[in-house]
């Protein structure tokens, strides 16, 4: 009984939450986006710990000639760096086992963004420094704090699509989105503070 019992503890319910079950979306030219509200445990906490314990600095960015700053806060948790929050290490183990057959590698950064509030954004870009500029990859972003608005476009022209990146809700762009789509988080008159943590796999950026 006893030995059942530890068995159950171990393998039961973190590990039965965190697998991925998200809808997923087409978009033209190879691309696609998955979906699914209310994935991550402990939202409330993950969002707590990363505010207070993130090593957060102000973006900057260069653009030509210039730098200019981007308005919002950045720190990527590079390969083999210990995650802030155990639920964070559990979410990225979870993504690397659900879309392993697609992917074929493991996720391996966490990149985190601190919008402050709504004048807080980034501008339409794709995640092309590194493979994602020539090849099919994955971003896995999870989201906590304030809703906000995740668009995408097709490069070159054609309409937006908006998604809602609510308190612990998960998003992956899959397949060619990164190089055939842009996206962009936009300002907006009101927001609170939203955390949002992307996971990529190597020499994705
Ligand atoms: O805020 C987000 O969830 C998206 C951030 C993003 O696209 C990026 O940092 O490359
Ligand atoms: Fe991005």
């Amino acid at each position: 009984m006893e030995f059942q019992a530890t068995l159950f503890a171990e393998e039961g319910p973190s590990a039965t939450v965190l697998t991925p079950a998200p809808q997923r979306r087409l978009l033209t030219r190879g691309a696609w986006v998955d979906v699914q509200q209310d994935w991550l445990p402990s939202p409330d906490d993950v969002f707590a710990t990363l505010v207070t314990d993130v090593p957060w600095r102000a973006e900057r960015r260069e653009m030509y000639d210039r730098v200019v700053d981007v308005p919002r806060l950045v720190h990527t948790y590079q390969v083999g760096a210990p995650l802030p929050h155990p639920v964070l290490t559990q979410a990225r183990e979870a993504l690397s086992r659900h879309y392993a057959p697609e992917l074929g590698e493991p996720f391996v950064t966490a990149g985190c963004c601190y919008y402050r509030d709504g004048s807080d954004s980034v501008a339409w870009h794709g995640d092309t420094i590194g493979r994602g500029r020539t090849q099919d990859t994955m971003v896995a972003i999870v989201s906590v704090g304030d809703p906000r608005r995740l668009m995408l476009r097709p490069r070159g022209g054609g309409s937006s699509i908006s998604i809602t990146m609510g308190h612990g809700d998960l998003v992956v762009m899959g397949g060619s989105c990164q190089r055939t789509w842009e996206h962009a988080v936009p300002k907006v008159a009101h927001a609170g503070p939203r955390l949002s943590v992307q996971f990529r796999p190597r020499h994705v950026f």
